[in-house]
């Protein structure tokens, strides 16, 4: 779809259907400036109440349902006479993908219902689907140099980590090859060539981790009595935490399919300890076998990183919350390290409006994150300062769905435009100097029409 319309502001919805939450994104750009870089803009986000629409799949119906308010927002939002031809696209990421690999009909049935959903809005639907992990770090990278304007330009460009709950994606501009096809994706983007790498690892987002990490953990556990909770003690948590909870809503996903686990009641014991914490996460990174020249991990080729950075999604909110967004990694250990030994009850009378599931997690994710960061994808004190946890640039969020949209409606040329739009400042400047010309010019007229007045009355005279 092409969007056309003189001087007007044009509008494109993206629903981020994604494993933990749905938000929905309105951008907002000028219709003449609609190919020239950072020119589009997020208008609004609404965050549906409620989980991701993969949740919903034993009640498919409250998928679609779940939406309403938030596409509600989006019609009062954009002026009515925009609405016709405004797009509208969902995209669902790691949890439709890991409900697609557990039960297909369910999943094709959230997605008919989320489809029957946003066709009952005034808008240009656009259509529904689970988006694959590399067009999810492929549009992340998209968008933040996009943001960033560093697409028509020959500078350098800035790398993408992005952590949600379900699956993680890094992707770049390596410097070495890249040794496997599904691992490299190839863009021509305002005249100059892309040739990234991208990998998203499904089941390592920082919830899927959690159950990784915690079915790992429970594994070596020998049950003698099963009639009573089974006790696990886990060094990501804090001293004094400790909560009840039902084996299978810990490990309820396909991600730890295969793994022996105990059924039943799980006394979830925290212990505190930070370096013991990193080795039970170590062990959810299977660096055991590698048929390239280097890998990350489980087998996966990484070429060395490269360059600057931008670490959004969860890698923001955890490091954000726990103050570690420009700290050294030295520092971050430490500071870690500390906030992991702190008993919960300081914790939670110190962040009383924090949800307290979230709270009780941050010591596991931040370790996580470290662990991903520097034992995943080889991050070193070194190039540590290279990454920026960010959450916006400008305005807008960074994220897969910009770059989505800006891709399905062909807003960035694959070729430099043949007459180079000025930059702003650029033609600023030319009007003041085409009007000081014009101004010069009428002076000149005047002085010259008032000296041959001038003339003619002398000679009368
Ligand atoms: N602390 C905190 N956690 C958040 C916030 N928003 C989301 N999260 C959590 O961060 C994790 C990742 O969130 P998202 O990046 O939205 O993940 P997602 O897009 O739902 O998941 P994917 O489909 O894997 O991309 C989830 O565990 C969320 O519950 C927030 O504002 N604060
Ligand atoms: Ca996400």
């Amino acid at each position: 779809m092409r969007l056309t319309s003189a001087c007007t502001a044009v509008y494109g919805i993206v629903l981020d259907a994604g494993s933990s939450h749905t938000s929905v994104f309105i951008y907002e750009w000028p219709a003449e400036k609609e190919n020239n870089t950072g020119m589009v803009q997020q208008l609004h986000t609404c965050n549906v109440k409620g989980k991701g629409i993969s949740s919903y799949y034993a009640n498919p119906d409250g998928a679609g349902k779940s939406l309403h308010e938030c596409m509600m927002e989006a019609k009062n939002k954009i002026p009515a006479n925009r609405h016709s031809e405004t797009p509208v696209y969902l995209g669902a990421t790691a949890g439709m993908r890991l409900l697609k690999m557990e039960n297909e009909a369910a999943s094709e049935k959230v997605l008919a219902s989320v489809e029957h959903s946003l066709k009952t809005y005034p808008f240009s639907y656009q259509g529904a689907r689970i988006i694959s992990g590399q067009e999810e770090g492929a549009f992340g990278w998209i968008t933040v140099n996009y943001l960033s304007k560093n697409l028509n330009k020959p500078t350098g460009t800035l790398g993408a980590l992005d952590l949600g709950g379900a699956s993680t994606q890094i992707t770049f501009v390596p410097q070495q090859e890249i040794e496997s096809n599904d691992n490299s994706i190839d863009f021509r983007l305002y005249g100059n060539d892309y040739h990234l790498y991208t990998h998203s690892f499904l089941c390592y987002g920082k919830d899927q981790a959690l159950k990784l990490s915690m079915g790992m953990k429970l594994e070596s556990t020998r049950v003698a009595d099963k009639t009573k909770p089974i006790e696990l003690r886990d060094p990501c948590f804090h001293p004094g935490y400790n909560f009840t909870k039902t084996a299978q809503s810990v490990f309820n996903t396909p991600c730890i399919n295969g793994v022996n686990l105990p059924t039943g009641i799980i006394s979830h014991v925290g212990l505190g300890n930070w370096s013991q914490c990193q080795q039970s996460i170590r062990k959810v990174f299977n660096i055991t076998y590698c048929a390239y020249s280097k890998c990350s991990f489980n087998g996966v080729f990484q070429p060395s990183v490269d360059g600057k950075f931008g670490a959004f999604s969860a890698f923001f909110f955890v490091m954000d919350f726990l103050n570690l967004t420009s700290d050294s990694l030295d520092g971050t250990k430490q500071r870690l390290a500390k906030y992991c030994s702190t008993p919960w009850k300081e914790i939670v009378e110190k962040y009383p409006q924090i949800k307290q599931k979230y709270l009780s997690e941050y010591c596991f994710s931040g370790t996580y994150i470290l662990t991903l960061l520097e034992d995943g994808y080889s991050f070193t004190s070194d190039n540590w300062k290279d990454i920026s946890f960010i959450k916006k640039i400008g305005d807008s969020d960074a994220g897969w769905t910009l770059g989505y949209m800006l891709n399905l409606t062909n807003m960035i040329p694959a070729e430099a435009q043949d007459t180079p739009l000025m930059p702003d400042g650029g033609y600023i400047t030319f009007m003041l100097l085409f009007t000081l010309l014009i101004l010069v010019l009428l002076l000149m007229v005047f002085i010259y029409f008032r000296r041959s007045t001038r003339q003619a009355q002398k000679d009368i005279i």
